[in-house]
């Protein structure tokens, strides 16, 4: 006969936080949002954490390389989407991981032979003064001088003057040389008044140019996530049917750790990857299992190897699984349960395996209830789609700015395969729907908003880390009538400011 499960299926709507004793010293300043992001043994610390409890979800419409480098700016992580080609891919993380904060690769670049005509054209089309003038007109050729608006006087000078009369020749560059911190880039910028100090290597090839401005935007990110080298960290998706060819390209390309991207883990084929991961590299190379929603599904992935567990089926905005097939579980009941299974297992093994809960944010409450449930780290996917950073198209509907935010189970995701890998003509079914969602802004301001809320109610319930909230959270159920209780009621509300987030 089938199992029921006693319990109805709850999501974080039916749930809030009762307050704890807040001491004095309890304020959000001295709150750390640090968490593990990989499993890790009793008495130690995780080899890969995050500096705030966020990763963007594995998406075509929100985690491209952009996103990644904006997410590790703010201490979060991204999972690059999967669903492209192997080629694809690797180019994205690549691109994370070759980006160095505050050293740019020059993206004007003109010989000395060139014109002052040339020059101008230059500035027109990419919107850049300031000209790396090498040998070969490349951005790593040997760097024959500079060229910025302060060289030329466009009322007196012929256009056809060569850059090799007006540039600022080598001889009279400060360089940095190859292998120079920010910090050190930044005391010669200051100590001779430049605007931009080129970095070179011994045979004068440029690198790098590091311009003033960039450094002021690096020390806004006081809270960003680098690896050993100072490149900043980034996952990818992978699935389970071409990780053979994907995993070593996505290691080779320098990625810090993978994710299974599914809607459901309690798989073989989960585990014949993360085995096929474990025989190649050993613990090395980091990998993330899911989703499942209960005990049973934590325990098989956990058993598989898996670093850390995502949690939710269907309970995405865009998520139509639970239409479609008749699976899946309200997302604070999978929560819970799962987390129940985590400190089982830690007590059990002494090895604490972090969870992801993804999907089915709606308001930023909702995140810190996830974190009260004992999650490590919250995937969101619509929450980060409404940004400036994510790679999808801002239109405008009617009177308001919207973004595009489609589903990796809708036609337009998969459509990648019958291009790239020749795979099936047409889905049989969608799981998943194509969709617009409000244009927030940026996601640096939006960040820093919901972590102040996360952190107030941390606050409020007396926890200074995320694994004080897990060992203190008191939460209780709501009645559907409490629920109308806890909105704006029984007064007529001017304009809409109290029913948004
Ligand atoms: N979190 C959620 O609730 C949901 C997420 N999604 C997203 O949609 C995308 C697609 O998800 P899924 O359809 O679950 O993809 P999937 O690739 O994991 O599974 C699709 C089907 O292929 C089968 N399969 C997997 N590996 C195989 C192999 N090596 N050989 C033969 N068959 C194999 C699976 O059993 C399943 O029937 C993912 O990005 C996922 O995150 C989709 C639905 C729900
Ligand atoms: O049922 C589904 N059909 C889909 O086609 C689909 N695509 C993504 N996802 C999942 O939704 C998560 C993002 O959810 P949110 O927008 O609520 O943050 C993501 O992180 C995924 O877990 C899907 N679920
Ligand atoms: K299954």
């Amino acid at each position: 006969m089938a199992i029921y499960f006693s319990e109805p299926s709850r999501t974080f709507n039916e749930y809030l936080l009762i307050p704890n004793l807040t001491t004095k010293s309890c304020i959000p300043a001295n709150v750390t949002l640090k968490a593990p992001l990989v499993k890790f043994n009793k008495g130690e610390t995780s080899p890969l954490q995050v500096n705030i409890p966020f990763a963007s979800a594995i998406m075509q419409a929100v985690s491209d390389n952009r996103m990644a480098v904006a997410m590790a700016q703010c201490g979060g992580i991204s999972f690059i989407y999967g669903s492209q080609s192997v080629r694809d891919q690797v180019v994205m993380v690549k691109k994370v991981k070759n980006y160095k904060a505050g050293f740019v690769v020059s993206r004007c670049n003109l010989t000395p032979n060139h014109t002052l005509q040339d020059v101008l054209h230059l500035k027109e089309k990419t919107g850049y003064s300031t000209i790396a003038v090498t040998e070969d007109g490349t951005s790593t050729g040997k760097l024959l001088g500079i060229v910025t608006s302060r060289d030329y006087r466009l009322s007196r000078d012929d256009r056809n003057k060569p850059i090799s009369e007006f540039m600022t020749p080598f001889s009279e560059l400060i360089c940095g040389k190859i292998g120079i911190t920010l910090s050190d880039a930044n005391d010669l910028i200051w100590d001779h008044k430049l605007n931009c100090l080129p970095i070179i290597d011994d045979t004068q090839h440029l690198h790098y140019l590091v311009f003033r401005k960039d450094y002021d935007r690096n020390k806004e990110n006081p809270n960003e996530l680098l690896d050993g080298n100072k490149s900043y960290v980034v996952g990818a998706g992978i699935n389970t049917r071409d990780y053979e060819e994907r995993v070593p390209a996505l290691v080779q390309a320098g990625v810090d750790i993978l994710c299974i991207d599914s809607s459901d883990g309690y798989s073989e084929w989960q585990q014949e990857t993360i085995s096929y991961i474990r025989k190649t590299y050993g613990k090395e190379v980091k990998v993330g299992g899911g989703n499942v929603v209960d005990k049973e599904g934590f325990l098989f992935l956990a058993e598989a190897g898996a670093d850390f567990i995502k949690v939710g089926i269907g309970g995405g905005s865009i998520c139509i699984t639970r239409e479609q097939k008749g699976i899946g579980r309200g997302q604070a009941s999978a929560l819970i349960d799962v987390a129940a299974a985590r400190n089982e297992y830690f007590e059990q093994t002494g090895v604490y395996i972090p969870i992801c809960s993804d999907g089915g944010i709606v308001h930023d409450y909702h995140i810190t209830l996830a974190l009260a449930m004992g999650a490590d780290f919250i995937m969101m996917g619509r929450y980060f789609a409404r940004f400036d950073e994510s790679p999808t198209r801002k239109l405008k509907v009617g009177n308001n700015y919207v973004k595009e935010y489609w589903a990796e189970g809708s036609n337009r995701a998969r459509n990648w395969q019958r291009y790239d890998l020749g795979g099936e003509k047409g889905l049989v079914f969608e799981e998943g729907v194509d969709s617009y969602v409000p244009y927030a802004g940026s996601l640096r301001e939006n960040l820093a908003n919901t972590i102040s809320k996360i952190k107030s109610t941390m606050c409020s319930c007396g926890s200074l880390s995320i694994s004080e909230f897990h060992q203190k959270a008191r939460l209780t159920l709501i009645s559907s009538t409490s629920l109308v209780e806890g909105g704006a009621h029984d007064v007529i509300v001017k304009d809409n400011q109290l029913s948004g987030e």
